[in-house]
């Protein structure tokens, strides 16, 4: 591993002044690149009315004017123009959501100035800025090395080259990569505009991004419906001419049929809906990268979670130490670094001797600034440093005298961090990966690891290796180290994290913890919080079985723990898991960890710690690292996708009852007035059933959503297709047909006589009437999957209320404000046919609840 170093000179190594810094923020404006505008409003909408689809009824509605129907050729310009509007609008919308929630997670650099390290955001950057950057850091801006220690950058977004590059110093790192290893520091020399990268975003501006799986399966749905419109319109057409209607006329009939029928606001409403879910998830601290991924969190089967600041508080604390000459307890408050510790005399020295090493062999550091103790850098290295000073050793000042030569920064592979100061090597890491480089560990220190560990401790060891000679590379270098002794840090579970594994229980979720610390440590961890399964797995990374049937089958044991679990074994343990037909969801904090969270379903990253490189690989990033909040994603993506489905049952229904007239007429060869018209479809469709449709989407989570498993995948199951063409929508068809016939037999007329005008439009306003009530039922029976509507408190949606008033509303208009009953041929029924109209209510409820009823007593063994 290449390691160079050059010392930065002084007024470097304290960075710019904070005065300075603020001075040229102003000057130069801060390092956010051009920000994308998006394009013009009446572009997007024009491109909504503009598409195919859209230009093919155009082309009918122009053609229905010439043929002498002008006010079909206005309805079907209303239905173009309503649907562009309404699906500009929630795209519009869907994607001001996700620029909201880009917003929520800014990106920040740790810089040096006036001597201190702090953290600002990358927009605050400016040049000459010191930068301090670790391994997983993404670089802000256009930089100089003036130190690096073994780095490696990934630079595949600017240049598509894979494979890390080298870097020493004086070389350039660019804006947009990775560092992916090692630990550096460099000066910043271009920002925002002047950047490598702004040049490259100004190319890639406007490219498309490609359809979401979502997409592509609704465009499935929404392509069958629309074939079976266009077959209905095709069985219109013919029976039509059979009839001796005019061709044109005919034709253009068959046409508004298909509009009517053809469900274009699916898929904006079901974008919308997702934006909802993302936006109720970004309120619990859980940011989804894409909208997709909240359709595919709702069907999540696994979580393998990691442990420190998932489990545990991160909140890290030396509590124990060991040394040859004994054990010695720490106590103390939180990084207060006032403290005891206590432990013979003669054991003193050398505690504080393995306190010192134990900070040089890290960058987490405990400053103080106007009065206050903060913390920067790893939580564990901090308790580190926070055990040295109660230790009494007065870490800044020996550094300013000793500065390091060189530093192997930590990584998952050698599972150590070591300084070289001079002649002196410093080493921390796990016990196994420090102790076999010692030649002559004292005997007991393994089992005392192991009993540290037990009690749910992380250990570390520490050594360190004296003589000419170091720098020369951590291969060469942590070799005959001598042990200075171990440390335990505490970190305690979070609270709440006993009850989010109950809830994953009952919801069928499987859960594993997969973990890069010891076996031990994470067996104890997993058994506080009520995780590890009944059969108590405890397993290393290296003794997973080899055959990925054989993993799979070992992790469907519930609550499993594979400890030392290195980043490949990750990327294992997910593809194992998919191919057992799991939805899998990985956290990851590391470099090395993109590449598995990639693979999973849903692949979760720390806002709080972890690496900007898992962040940009990850689907779902939790702003305050917690395990509930996963599980808390879960229920949010459950509910958006019974959302989904229960706007879809609703939309479907409404197409039954829509085609059932039409059907009626074709199959009786027209003996059967046609109940509904094209006009009055489209009132349907874009008028009263818009409302609570979206409404539906916006039902929040009940007590149910988090019971039992996952449905994945289809939205539109057999479950779905039996309840509306089994159930909701005969039922509409009944009262809705039913109240049709009644009117027109109370008037006098007889099978295949053509009543007259106003016999059929009161007839027909009864039919209208009854669908719209029928509707408003289904909506409250939409609303549950199990229970009767009447079961379920109104008042938990009041959106839906809202809507269902609108909707009653709109059928009093169309009804009675004129030109519209004369327009859609509907005039306010007769006191029978709103009686029988009325029936569509009753009828619906029951239906469904009888159908439920059954349904639970099916599923009762
Ligand atoms: N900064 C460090 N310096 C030295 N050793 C470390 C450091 N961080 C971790 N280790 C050692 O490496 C082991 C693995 O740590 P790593 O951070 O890879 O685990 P992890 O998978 O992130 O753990 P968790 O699941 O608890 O988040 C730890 O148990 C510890 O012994």
């Amino acid at each position: 591993m290449a390691t160079s170093a050059t010392a930065p000179g002084p007024v470097r190594a304290a960075g710019l002044a904070a005065e300075e810094a603020a001075g040229r923020l102003r000057r130069v404006g801060p390092n956010v690149l051009p920000s994308s505008r998006p394009p013009a409003i009446w572009r997007l909408l024009a491109r909504q009315l503009t598409h195919f689809f859209a230009l093919l009824l155009w082309a009918a509605a122009v053609l229905a004017v010439i043929a002498g129907m002008p006010e079909l050729g206005v309805a079907i310009a209303v239905v173009v123009l309503v649907n562009g509007v309404f699906a500009f609008v929630q795209e519009y919308r869907a994607d001001r959501a996700a620029d909201r929630l880009r917003d929520l997670m800014p990106a920040a650099a740790t810089v040096r100035r006036d001597g201190h390290r702090l953290t600002v955001a990358a927009a605050d950057l400016v040049p000459d800025d010191l930068v301090l950057l670790e391994a997983g850091d993404r670089i802000s801006a256009d930089l100089a090395v003036v130190e690096a220690h073994a780095i490696a950058v990934d630079e595949s977004m600017l240049t598509g080259e894979s494979v890390p590059r080298r870097v020493t110093v004086d070389e350039r790192l660019f804006a947009g990569t990775y560092l992916v290893e090692g630990a550096a520091s460099a000066i910043v020399v271009a920002t925002g505009q002047q950047t490598r990268l702004a040049g490259i975003a100004e190319l890639t501006r406007g490219a498309t991004r490609p359809p979401s799986p979502l997409a592509v399966r609704l465009n499935r749905v929404v392509k069958v419906v629309a074939a079976v419109a266009v077959a209905v319109g095709a069985v219109f057409l013919g029976t039509a001419m059979l009839l001796g209607a005019e061709p044109i006329v005919a034709f253009l009939l068959a046409i508004g049929v298909t509009v009517a029928l053809v469900p274009e606001g699916l898929l904006p409403t079901v974008t919308l809906s997702l934006a909802w879910g993302a936006r109720r998830m970004a309120g619990r601290n859980a940011l989804v990268r894409r909208l997709d991924s909240v359709e595919t969190l709702g069907s999540v089967t696994f979580i393998c979670t990691d442990k420190t600041g998932t489990l545990t508080r991160n909140e890290m604390s030396a509590v124990e130490v060991w040394t040859a000459l004994g054990a010695a307890t720490v106590r103390g408050v939180g990084y207060q670094p006032t403290g005891q510790i206590d432990t013979p005399a003669a054991n003193r020295d050398a505690v504080a001797d393995l306190a010192y090493a134990a900070v040089r062999a890290s960058s987490g550091r405990l400053s103080r600034r106007d009065g206050q103790w903060q913390p920067h850098g790893d939580p564990m290295e901090v308790a580190l440093h926070v055990l040295a000073l109660r230790a009494g050793v007065d870490v800044s000042a020996r550094e300013r005298w000793e500065p390091a030569t060189a530093i192997y920064p930590f990584d998952s592979r050698r599972l150590r961090y070591a300084t070289v100061v001079a002649d002196t090597l410093y080493v921390k890491g796990a016990p196994e990966a420090v102790l076999s480089r010692c030649p002559a560990p004292p005997p007991d220190a393994a089992a005392v690891a192991r009993r540290m560990a037990g009690r749910g401790l992380r250990v570390l060891a520490v050594a360190t290796r004296r003589g000419p000679g170091l720098g020369a590379g951590p291969e060469r270098d942590e070799r005959e180290l001598e042990l200075l002794g171990l440390v335990g840090l505490a970190d305690p579970p979070r609270p709440d994290v006993g009850q989010a594994v109950t809830v994953c229980r009952t919801a069928g979720i499987r859960l594993a913890i997969v973990t890069g610390d010891h076996a031990g440590t994470a067996g104890a961890i997993a058994e506080q919080v009520g995780l590890l399964g009944p059969d108590r797995i405890v397993v290393e990374g290296r003794d997973l079985p080899a055959d990925d049937a054989a993993l799979a089958d070992l992790l469907e044991h519930d609550g499993v723990v594979v400890a030392r679990a290195r980043p490949e074994d990750k990327l294992r343990i997910t593809r194992a898991l998919q191919a057992r037909g799991h939805v899998v969801a990985m956290t990851g904090d590391g470099v090395n960890d993109a590449p598995a969270l990639r693979q999973a379903d849903i692949g979760i990253a720390m806002g709080a710690s972890g690496s900007d490189v898992a962040r940009e690989a990850a689907d779902l990033v939790l702003l305050d690292d917690h395990f509930a909040t996963i599980v808390t994603a879960v229920e949010l993506g459950r509910a958006t996708f019974t959302n989904i489905r229960r706007f879809l049952t609703y939309h479907l229904t409404d197409n039954v009852a829509e085609l059932a007239p039409f059907l009626a007429w074709a199959l009786t060869g027209g003996a059967f007035p046609l109940a509904i018209g094209v006009l009055q479809i489209l009132a349907l469709d874009i008028g009263t059933d818009i409302l609570p449709a979206l409404a539906l989407g916006a039902e929040p989570p009940n007590a149910r959503t988090l019971a039992g498993r996952a449905r994945t995948g289809q939205l539109i199951d057999g479950a779905v297709l039996r309840r509306v063409f089994g159930i909701l929508g005969p039922a509409e068809v009944l009262a809705s047909l039913g109240a049709f016939t009644a009117v027109l037999l109370a008037g006098g007329w007889r099978w295949a006589a053509s009543p007259d005008a106003g016999l059929l439009a009161a007839a027909s306003g009864a039919a209208f009437t009854a669908i719209v009530l029928g509707q408003l039922a289904n909506a409250f029976a939409c609303r549950s999957a199990v229970r009767p509507a009447w079961r379920i408190d109104p008042r938990r949606n009041p959106l839906l209320l809202g809507a269902v008033a609108v909707e009653l509303v709109l059928l009093g208009v169309f009804l009675t404000v004129p030109p519209l009953p004369g327009l859609l041929d509907g005039d306010l029924p007769t006191a029978l046919g709103w009686l029988l109209a009325a029936t569509a209510v009753p009828t619906v409820l029951l239906s469904d609840a009888a159908a439920k009823r059954a349904r639970r007593a099916d599923a009762r063994p």
